[in-house]
Protein backbone atom coordinates (compact mmCIF):
# COMPACT_ATOMS: atom_id res chain seq x y z
CA UNK A 1 0.00 0.00 0.00
CA UNK A 2 1.45 3.51 -0.63
CA UNK A 3 0.80 5.75 1.99
CA UNK A 4 1.81 8.50 0.34
CA UNK A 5 4.31 11.42 0.76
CA UNK A 6 5.81 11.42 4.56
CA UNK A 7 8.30 14.26 5.87
CA UNK A 8 9.43 11.41 8.57
CA UNK A 9 9.47 8.61 6.10
CA UNK A 10 11.42 10.76 3.95
CA UNK A 11 13.69 11.17 6.89
CA UNK A 12 14.27 7.55 7.92
CA UNK A 13 15.05 6.40 4.26
CA UNK A 14 17.77 9.46 4.16
CA UNK A 15 19.23 9.10 7.17
CA UNK A 16 22.87 8.92 6.42
CA UNK A 17 22.52 11.73 3.99
CA UNK A 18 21.04 14.08 7.22
CA UNK A 19 23.48 12.14 10.01
CA UNK A 20 21.28 12.62 12.24
CA UNK A 21 20.19 9.84 15.20
CA UNK A 22 17.32 8.38 15.51
CA UNK A 23 16.23 10.41 18.59
CA UNK A 24 17.34 13.31 16.49
CA UNK A 25 15.05 12.27 13.91
CA UNK A 26 12.25 11.54 16.01
CA UNK A 27 12.45 14.88 17.65
CA UNK A 28 12.19 16.45 14.37
CA UNK A 29 9.17 14.66 13.17
CA UNK A 30 7.38 15.74 16.27
CA UNK A 31 8.64 18.95 16.79
CA UNK A 32 5.96 19.60 13.79
CA UNK A 33 3.20 18.32 15.27
CA UNK A 34 4.15 20.24 18.58
CA UNK A 35 4.80 23.62 16.69
CA UNK A 36 2.25 23.37 13.84
CA UNK A 37 -0.81 20.99 15.38
CA UNK A 38 -2.14 23.81 17.62
CA UNK A 39 -1.20 27.01 15.85
CA UNK A 40 -2.88 26.01 12.96
CA UNK A 41 -6.26 25.20 14.67
CA UNK A 42 -6.13 28.16 16.70
CA UNK A 43 -5.44 30.49 13.55
CA UNK A 44 -8.57 28.51 11.80
CA UNK A 45 -10.37 29.16 14.87
CA UNK A 46 -9.56 32.88 14.88
CA UNK A 47 -10.84 33.64 10.99
CA UNK A 48 -14.24 31.75 12.29
CA UNK A 49 -14.83 33.97 15.42
CA UNK A 50 -13.96 37.22 13.15
CA UNK A 51 -16.48 35.99 11.30
CA UNK A 52 -19.06 35.88 13.66
CA UNK A 53 -17.93 38.97 15.06
CA UNK A 54 -18.07 40.94 12.08
CA UNK A 55 -21.31 39.43 9.98
CA UNK A 56 -20.89 42.55 7.20
CA UNK A 57 -17.44 41.43 6.34
CA UNK A 58 -18.63 37.61 6.81
CA UNK A 59 -21.30 38.57 4.14
CA UNK A 60 -18.77 40.48 1.47
CA UNK A 61 -16.72 37.11 1.56
CA UNK A 62 -19.50 34.93 1.03
CA UNK A 63 -20.76 37.46 -1.82
CA UNK A 64 -17.20 36.54 -3.52
CA UNK A 65 -17.70 32.98 -2.74
CA UNK A 66 -21.40 33.39 -4.59
CA UNK A 67 -19.72 35.26 -7.48
CA UNK A 68 -16.70 33.06 -8.23
CA UNK A 69 -17.92 29.66 -7.20
CA UNK A 70 -21.57 28.83 -6.78
CA UNK A 71 -23.27 26.82 -4.57
CA UNK A 72 -23.07 23.81 -6.62
CA UNK A 73 -19.53 22.76 -6.68
CA UNK A 74 -17.13 22.63 -3.28
CA UNK A 75 -14.49 25.05 -3.71
CA UNK A 76 -10.89 24.04 -3.79
CA UNK A 77 -7.02 25.51 -3.50
CA UNK A 78 -7.45 26.10 -7.24
CA UNK A 79 -9.60 28.90 -6.63
CA UNK A 80 -7.27 30.84 -4.20
CA UNK A 81 -6.23 33.91 -6.37
CA UNK A 82 -9.77 34.05 -7.44
CA UNK A 83 -10.71 34.77 -4.07
CA UNK A 84 -8.87 37.74 -2.63
CA UNK A 85 -11.39 38.85 -0.09
CA UNK A 86 -11.30 35.51 1.49
CA UNK A 87 -7.10 36.38 1.97
CA UNK A 88 -7.77 39.51 3.17
CA UNK A 89 -10.49 38.69 5.66
CA UNK A 90 -7.76 36.10 7.17
CA UNK A 91 -4.82 38.28 7.61
CA UNK A 92 -7.09 40.66 8.91
CA UNK A 93 -8.57 38.12 11.31
CA UNK A 94 -4.85 37.19 12.36
CA UNK A 95 -3.93 41.02 13.24
CA UNK A 96 -7.24 41.60 14.69
CA UNK A 97 -6.16 38.66 17.27
CA UNK A 98 -2.61 37.18 16.96
CA UNK A 99 -1.84 33.90 18.61
CA UNK A 100 1.18 34.39 19.88
CA UNK A 101 0.95 38.11 20.44
CA UNK A 102 4.75 38.69 21.93
CA UNK A 103 5.90 36.01 19.55
CA UNK A 104 8.80 33.42 20.80
CA UNK A 105 11.44 34.57 22.81
CA UNK A 106 14.90 34.91 21.42
CA UNK A 107 18.31 35.04 23.15
CA UNK A 108 21.56 37.48 21.87
CA UNK A 109 24.31 34.90 21.79
CA UNK A 110 26.83 37.80 21.32
CA UNK A 111 26.83 41.73 21.80
CA UNK A 112 24.47 43.38 19.04
CA UNK A 113 24.90 46.91 17.81
CA UNK A 114 21.71 48.58 16.42
CA UNK A 115 21.08 52.15 16.03
CA UNK A 116 22.31 53.47 19.25
CA UNK A 117 21.58 50.94 21.72
CA UNK A 118 23.68 47.61 22.56
CA UNK A 119 21.67 44.44 23.23
CA UNK A 120 24.54 42.63 25.21
CA UNK A 121 25.07 38.84 24.95
CA UNK A 122 22.80 36.77 26.83
CA UNK A 123 19.84 39.38 26.65
CA UNK A 124 16.18 37.78 25.91
CA UNK A 125 14.80 39.76 23.04
CA UNK A 126 10.94 39.89 22.45
CA UNK A 127 9.73 40.72 18.61
CA UNK A 128 6.04 42.29 20.15
CA UNK A 129 3.67 40.58 17.60
CA UNK A 130 0.51 42.66 19.79
CA UNK A 131 2.32 46.32 18.86
CA UNK A 132 3.88 45.59 15.31
CA UNK A 133 0.29 44.36 14.09
CA UNK A 134 -0.99 47.96 15.76
CA UNK A 135 1.12 50.54 14.32
CA UNK A 136 -0.92 52.87 13.05
CA UNK A 137 1.53 54.03 10.07
CA UNK A 138 1.03 50.54 8.52
CA UNK A 139 -2.18 49.53 9.75
CA UNK A 140 -4.05 53.11 10.23
CA UNK A 141 -7.14 52.74 12.96
CA UNK A 142 -5.54 49.67 14.28
CA UNK A 143 -7.72 48.41 16.67
CA UNK A 144 -10.77 48.63 13.72
CA UNK A 145 -11.62 44.75 12.08
CA UNK A 146 -10.56 46.22 8.38
CA UNK A 147 -10.14 43.51 5.93
CA UNK A 148 -10.26 46.10 3.09
CA UNK A 149 -7.06 47.58 4.61
CA UNK A 150 -5.22 44.80 2.59
CA UNK A 151 -7.10 45.19 -1.10
CA UNK A 152 -5.60 47.99 -3.22
CA UNK A 153 -7.33 49.91 -5.64
CA UNK A 154 -8.02 47.64 -8.31
CA UNK A 155 -9.06 45.12 -6.04
CA UNK A 156 -6.07 42.90 -5.57
CA UNK A 157 -4.20 42.09 -2.77
CA UNK A 158 -1.28 44.54 -1.83
CA UNK A 159 2.32 43.04 -1.74
CA UNK A 160 3.53 45.90 0.33
CA UNK A 161 1.95 44.52 3.70
CA UNK A 162 3.28 42.15 6.11
CA UNK A 163 1.84 39.99 9.05
CA UNK A 164 3.95 39.33 11.53
CA UNK A 165 2.67 36.21 13.41
CA UNK A 166 5.19 33.72 12.06
CA UNK A 167 8.11 35.70 13.56
CA UNK A 168 11.48 37.48 11.84
CA UNK A 169 14.68 36.78 10.34
CA UNK A 170 16.46 33.28 10.19
CA UNK A 171 14.34 31.74 12.90
CA UNK A 172 10.87 32.32 11.38
CA UNK A 173 8.55 29.95 11.37
CA UNK A 174 9.53 27.29 8.76
CA UNK A 175 5.92 25.97 8.58
CA UNK A 176 4.19 28.91 7.22
CA UNK A 177 3.75 27.96 4.28
CA UNK A 178 1.77 24.74 5.13
CA UNK A 179 0.06 26.61 7.67
CA UNK A 180 -0.91 29.57 5.71
CA UNK A 181 -2.73 26.62 2.72
CA UNK A 182 -4.41 24.74 5.89
CA UNK A 183 -5.98 27.94 7.58
CA UNK A 184 -7.04 28.95 4.08
CA UNK A 185 -8.61 25.35 2.94
CA UNK A 186 -10.20 25.21 6.02
CA UNK A 187 -11.92 28.93 6.28
CA UNK A 188 -12.82 28.75 3.05
CA UNK A 189 -14.91 25.42 3.08
CA UNK A 190 -16.32 26.40 5.82
CA UNK A 191 -17.20 29.91 5.58
CA UNK A 192 -18.15 28.64 2.15
CA UNK A 193 -20.81 26.18 3.26
CA UNK A 194 -21.91 27.61 6.80
CA UNK A 195 -23.37 31.15 8.13
CA UNK A 196 -21.83 32.04 11.61
CA UNK A 197 -23.47 34.19 14.16
CA UNK A 198 -22.57 34.48 17.81
CA UNK A 199 -24.92 32.01 20.24
CA UNK A 200 -26.71 34.92 21.88
CA UNK A 201 -27.45 32.95 24.86
CA UNK A 202 -23.80 32.85 25.65
CA UNK A 203 -21.35 35.58 26.08
CA UNK A 204 -18.43 35.62 23.05
CA UNK A 205 -14.86 36.51 24.37
CA UNK A 206 -13.26 37.45 21.85
CA UNK A 207 -9.97 37.71 22.90
CA UNK A 208 -9.82 34.07 24.63
CA UNK A 209 -8.24 32.77 21.60
CA UNK A 210 -4.95 34.23 22.33
CA UNK A 211 -1.99 32.65 23.85
CA UNK A 212 -4.85 29.60 24.24
CA UNK A 213 -5.91 26.19 23.82
CA UNK A 214 -8.93 26.18 21.68
CA UNK A 215 -10.75 23.44 24.04
CA UNK A 216 -9.73 25.07 26.96
CA UNK A 217 -11.12 28.27 25.59
CA UNK A 218 -14.49 27.62 24.16
CA UNK A 219 -16.56 30.28 22.11
CA UNK A 220 -20.29 29.73 21.15
CA UNK A 221 -20.90 30.04 17.36
CA UNK A 222 -24.21 28.71 15.66
CA UNK A 223 -23.24 27.35 12.01
CA UNK A 224 -26.24 27.58 9.67
CA UNK A 225 -25.75 26.13 6.30
CA UNK A 226 -25.68 28.33 3.19
CA UNK A 227 -26.32 24.70 1.30
CA UNK A 228 -28.50 22.33 1.92
CA UNK A 229 -27.17 19.23 3.98
CA UNK A 230 -28.16 16.44 1.37
CA UNK A 231 -26.15 18.77 -1.45
CA UNK A 232 -23.18 19.08 0.77
CA UNK A 233 -22.60 15.37 1.55
CA UNK A 234 -22.71 14.44 -2.39
CA UNK A 235 -20.36 17.52 -3.14
CA UNK A 236 -17.65 16.12 -0.17
CA UNK A 237 -18.31 12.67 -1.52
CA UNK A 238 -16.63 13.70 -4.93
CA UNK A 239 -14.43 16.53 -3.37
CA UNK A 240 -10.99 16.05 -5.36
CA UNK A 241 -8.08 13.88 -2.78
CA UNK A 242 -5.87 16.64 -3.82
CA UNK A 243 -7.76 19.60 -4.13
C1 LIG B 1 -0.89 29.56 11.95
C2 LIG B 1 0.00 28.64 12.32
C3 LIG B 1 1.38 28.95 12.87
C4 LIG B 1 1.83 30.07 13.52
C5 LIG B 1 1.05 31.34 13.90
C6 LIG B 1 3.23 29.84 13.83
C7 LIG B 1 4.05 30.77 14.47
C8 LIG B 1 5.38 30.55 14.75
C9 LIG B 1 6.24 31.51 15.40
C10 LIG B 1 5.83 32.91 15.88
C11 LIG B 1 7.46 30.96 15.52
C12 LIG B 1 8.71 31.60 16.15
C13 LIG B 1 9.46 32.40 15.10
C14 LIG B 1 10.52 33.26 15.72
O1 LIG B 1 11.27 32.74 16.57
O2 LIG B 1 10.62 34.44 15.38
C15 LIG B 1 7.40 29.62 14.95
C16 LIG B 1 8.44 28.73 14.92
C17 LIG B 1 8.35 27.45 14.40
N1 LIG B 1 7.28 26.90 13.74
FE1 LIG B 1 5.48 27.78 13.45
N2 LIG B 1 3.60 28.61 13.36
C18 LIG B 1 2.51 28.03 12.76
C19 LIG B 1 2.45 26.80 12.13
C20 LIG B 1 3.51 25.91 12.03
C21 LIG B 1 3.49 24.65 11.31
C22 LIG B 1 2.26 24.12 10.52
C23 LIG B 1 4.71 24.07 11.47
C24 LIG B 1 5.24 22.76 10.94
C25 LIG B 1 4.63 21.99 10.06
C26 LIG B 1 5.51 24.97 12.28
C27 LIG B 1 6.81 24.72 12.68
C28 LIG B 1 7.61 25.60 13.38
C29 LIG B 1 8.97 25.31 13.81
C30 LIG B 1 9.71 23.99 13.60
C31 LIG B 1 9.43 26.47 14.45
C32 LIG B 1 10.81 26.68 15.09
C33 LIG B 1 11.74 27.31 14.06
C34 LIG B 1 13.13 27.63 14.64
O3 LIG B 1 13.24 27.87 15.84
O4 LIG B 1 14.09 27.69 13.84
N3 LIG B 1 4.75 26.08 12.59
N4 LIG B 1 6.12 29.41 14.47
Amino acid sequence: MDEGPSFTKYMLENDNFHGLTEDELAGLAGTFFVAGSETTALAICTVLLAAACFPEEQAKVQAEFDAVIGKHRAPTFADQLSLPRLQAFISEALRWRPLLPNGLPHRATRDVIWENYCIPAGTTVIGNHWAISRDPEFYPEPHSFKPQRWIDDRGCLRDDLNLPIFGFGRRICPGQYVANRSVFINSLLVLWAFQLTPDSTMPLDDMGLINGIPNDRPYPIDFKTRITEMELRSMMRNYPEVA
